[in-house]
């Protein structure tokens, strides 16, 4: 009750500061070039007189002016010219002059920050064919080639691939901390080198990186929520075996591996942000949704923010 009595007076208060925020803070205003001076159009408007006692923040009603929102207004001290009548520059500079300040020509929000999107999932889910397809629709990203210590294969170009470093050279990787992330993969190193992913944001780029399950977990332990994880699944078990049976790469014995490890791998989707499920013969729309989600990401207020 005494907090309902409060509220209530403090709504009727005209020195509530709620209650002053839309006159004292003009967004456009550059407060550079004229002093901020809510002295005349919107005060007039809302039915406010600025007094000298009070401190330049604070108004008090005046009871002269119309305070009703849509009963007849006072003109504003400088008139402005109707746009009908008027060029758009000259209504233009009236309507700084009535409020006291230039509109600034800087952006109202910021570049949003370089944007570290890790992609994930079980063998098969159609992670490759997803990145394939996104690399083709946006310039934007830099999908980052991993350095790795074993030889290469026939047909693999290196530095498209893989960076093909021997073996020693990747463990002074490790021991300069020059890897973000590696993994000793049936006797090979794999990393993700770090200058790369630094280079490309400072040239303002969003960052791909493909990793497996246990990448992901490791890369979460590191970047926790300034980068946005996502995780690519197939719409069942079925499909991704499907899938993998097709795909023909795939010994039994590295078939039965994937298909058993797909399943405790699939318990690890809470760890993730986002999940794009790549339907048969939808790869474009899971496309389309990791771009989606990428946009969102671009779009939000609180920008995540990664420092490699
Ligand atoms: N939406 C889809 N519909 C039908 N086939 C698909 C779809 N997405 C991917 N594929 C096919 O499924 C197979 C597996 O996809 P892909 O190689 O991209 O999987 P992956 O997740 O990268 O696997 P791995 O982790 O084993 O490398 C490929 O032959 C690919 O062309």
């Amino acid at each position: 009750m005494l907090f309902r009595r409060i509220c209530f007076s403090l709504s009727k208060s005209y020195h509530n500061p709620l209650f002053l925020y839309p006159i004292s803070t003009n967004p456009f205003a550059n407060s550079q070039s004229y002093p901020i001076i809510p002295s005349n159009f919107e005060a007039l408007r809302l039915g406010f007189r600025r007094t000298a006692a009070l401190n330049s923040h604070t108004f008090v009603p005046d009871n002269t002016a119309d305070s009703t929102m849509d009963g007849p207004r006072r003109p504003p001290v400088v008139p402005i010219p109707s746009p009908d009548t008027s060029g758009r520059a000259e209504v233009f500079r009236a309507l700084e002059a009535s409020l006291g300040s230039t509109f600034s020509s800087q952006p109202i929000v910021p570049n949003p920050n370089p944007l570290i999107i890790v992609i994930s999932g079980p063998s098969g889910v159609g992670k490759d064919a997803v990145i394939k397809s996104l690399r083709e629709v946006r310039e934007d990203l830099h999908f980052v080639v991993t350095a790795t210590s074993r030889a290469k294969r026939p047909g693999e170009v290196d530095g498209k691939d893989y960076f093909f470093v021997g073996k020693e050279e990747f463990l002074s990787m490790i021991e300069k901390n020059e890897l973000l992330e590696y993994a000793l993969v049936y006797g090979d190193y794999k990393g993700i080198p770090k200058q790369q992913i630094r280079e490309f944001m400072a040239k303002g780029c969003d960052i791909v990186l493909r990793v497996d399950i246990q990448g992901a977990a490791t890369l979460r332990r590191i970047l926790r929520n300034s980068a946005v994880f996502v995780f690519i699944v197939a719409e069942s078990e079925e499909a991704l075996v499907k899938r993998l049976i097709d795909r023909k790469t795939e010994t039994i014995e590295a078939l039965l591996m994937r298909v058993s490890a797909a399943r405790e791998e699939l318990r690890h989707l809470k760890e993730f942000d986002y999940v794009v499920v790549n339907k048969e013969g939808e790869l474009e729309n899971s496309v389309q949704l990791v771009e989606a989600i990428i946009d969102a990401e671009k779009a939000k207020v609180h920008q995540r923010r990664a420092v490699i």
